[in-house]
């Protein structure tokens, strides 16, 4: 007689083989896409192993390479992917049918605990109104104003610790040191507050520490879609971004509350924070203390670990590209002196050499090197591919970037001659160069990030020459991440020009 656990396990094997039948090369819960290529992938996992073995960013480029722009693959969990890896279709996505696209839902949860309801995690509506409200602030006099004279003091610390790493002759770690330059940048720009980060350099800032924390283990729920929560169950983890985000919250509401308790203080704008806790919605409404918490973290997450890697990315290239580094020194001694050594915000345009190089350096390792939405209702992209509700459209603007369909047979060169020879200029399409995103949801701070990057690229640059220590890896690995910092530190010394 066939036991009871021998039924239960012929029956599972059953079930497990129907499986295996129904999604012979795809993840679970998925439809079949017969009409689209794309790497095959395993019985109900699809392309997990490849995708973990490689990272999504790399994973994607093979695909653009392999299969061209429009291709497709599975993830167990999120669903089936179709790639979008062409300026037309983006464009489709992103703007002509944009309400079609929205964030992921999943995504939204696991961002939730340092998001909240900020700009970078809604849709609709609430997204509407943020971002209303924000462009109106992120172009006015008064951002203008407040934002460079924070840069030029920054700045102007930073050159001192250049000054005395000449002098010791110490290797260290540039990467580090711009993640420190752009959120006292942004402890300023948001809140007026100094946190140290440039004047105290051996010290931990604790603002920073508790950030760092919940970015790491909000990166890994991220990076493992479905076995986060477990794995925040059972180690400390779970308890220790609670504490980070906490402190991070305290942190404004504590800012917040002191300045309602002092309406002078908001007569004047000096930071961020004033501004939009004086700006109002267009029915006559304040903003709620929790709104302007989740507005000013999702700020200080969108500015500081984005610029900070751009400004390491585009150092490294001047360290490997002389030709480069030669013409830029010779842009910075004829716009910059000794009486005038930082420039100002008008005199930015005029580097358009050192633009340009800042703009290949996001074509080539752009800060956010995936982008991810989730199809609400049947559709079809311009080339007639079509896209069914539940579907998830994703591009990498990392892996477009070294296209040579889309920047021709120089595509995986360093050459910001590009941006000046080519009739665009400076002010290249969003759906071919997307480091920025593009559509109704372009980055906001594209204006404030530029001048901050090039505000510190060109006062250093006039003065001091950087040099990579040898034994590093060339090209750097970038870490797994939402954004994409250098895995390693990237070590250098500083010597004085001649
Ligand atoms: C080089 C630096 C930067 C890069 C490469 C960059 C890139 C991006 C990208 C790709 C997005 C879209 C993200 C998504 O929705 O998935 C974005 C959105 C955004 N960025 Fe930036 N960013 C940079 C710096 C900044 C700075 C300095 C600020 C603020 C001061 C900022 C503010 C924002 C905001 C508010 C959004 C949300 C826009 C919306 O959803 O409507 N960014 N950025």
């Amino acid at each position: 007689m066939i036991s009871i656990i021998t039924s239960i396990f012929i029956i599972l094997l059953g079930i497990l083989l129907y499986l295996i039948i129904k999604y012979p090369d795809r993840s679970i819960g998925t439809n079949a896409r017969p009409d689209l290529t794309g790497p095959k992938g395993l019985p109900l996992i699809g392309n997990l192993f490849k995708i973990r073995e490689k990272g999504l960013t790399k994973f994607m480029y093979d695909v653009l390479m392999i299969y061209g722009p429009i291709a497709t693959f599975t993830f167990p969990g999120l669903g089936r992917f179709i790639t979008i890896n062409d300026p037309e279709s983006i464009e489709y996505v992103m703007k002509t049918n944009f309400d079609n696209y929205i964030k992921t839902p999943g995504s939204r949860i696991r961002l939730l605990d340092l998001l909240g309801d900020g700009i970078f995690n809604v849709n609709g509506q609430m997204w509407k109104f943020q971002r209303k409200l924000a462009s109106h602030l992120f172009y006015g006099k008064n951002f203008r104003e407040i934002i460079c004279v924070v840069f030029e003091e920054e700045t102007k610390n930073f050159l001192k610790i250049m000054e005395k790493k000449v002098n010791s002759g110490e290797i260290f770690d540039l990467q580090e040191l711009f993640y420190r330059f752009t959120l006292n940048s942004f402890g300023k720009i948001t809140f007026g507050l100094d946190f140290d980060c440039l004047t105290n350099i051996k010290n931990p800032v604790k603002f920073a520490v508790a950030f760092d924390l919940a970015q790491t283990i909000t990166n890994k729920r991220v990076t493992n879609p479905y076995l986060w929560r477990c794995n925040e169950m059972f180690t400390d983890e779970g308890h220790k971004i609670r504490e980070a985000c906490k402190y991070l919250s305290d942190f404004a509401y504590d800012i917040i509350r002191k300045r309602r308790s002092n309406p002078e203080y908001l007569k004047n704008p000096k930071d961020i924070l004033n501004l939009f806790m004086n700006a109002e919605y267009e029915n006559g409404e304040k903003l709620t203390d929790k709104e302007l918490k989740d507005i000013i973290i999702n700020l200080i997450i969108a500015g500081r670990d984005t610029t900070a890697q751009e400004l390491a990315w585009m150092m490294y290239n001047v360290m490997v590209n002389p030709n480069v580094e030669g013409k830029l020194v010779e842009e910075v001694n004829s716009l910059l002196s000794e009486d005038n050594p930082i420039p100002k915000y008008d005199d930015i345009k005029q580097f358009e050499y050192t633009q340009a190089t800042f703009y290949e350096t996001l074509r080539l390792h752009p800060a956010v090197p995936i982008s991810i939405k989730l199809c609400l209702k049947d559709d079809m992209l311009p080339n007639g591919t079509p896209i069914y509700a539940g579907e998830l459209v994703n591009w990498s603007s990392w892996a477009t970037g070294r296209d040579e369909r889309i920047w021709g047979e120089n595509a995986k060169i360093f050459s910001p001659e590009r941006f000046l020879n080519s009739e665009d200029g400076l002010k290249p399409s969003q759906y071919k160069f997307t480091s920025f995103n593009c559509g109704p949801r372009l980055c906001l701070g594209q204006n404030f990030a530029t001048i901050e990057a090039m505000t510190l690229a060109t006062s250093l640059l006039r003065i001091y020459k950087f040099e990579r220590i040898p034994g590093q890896k060339s090209p750097p690995d970038f870490g797994v991440s939402i954004t994409l910092p250098m895995k390693d530190p990237l070590l250098v010394k500083v010597h004085r020009r001649n």
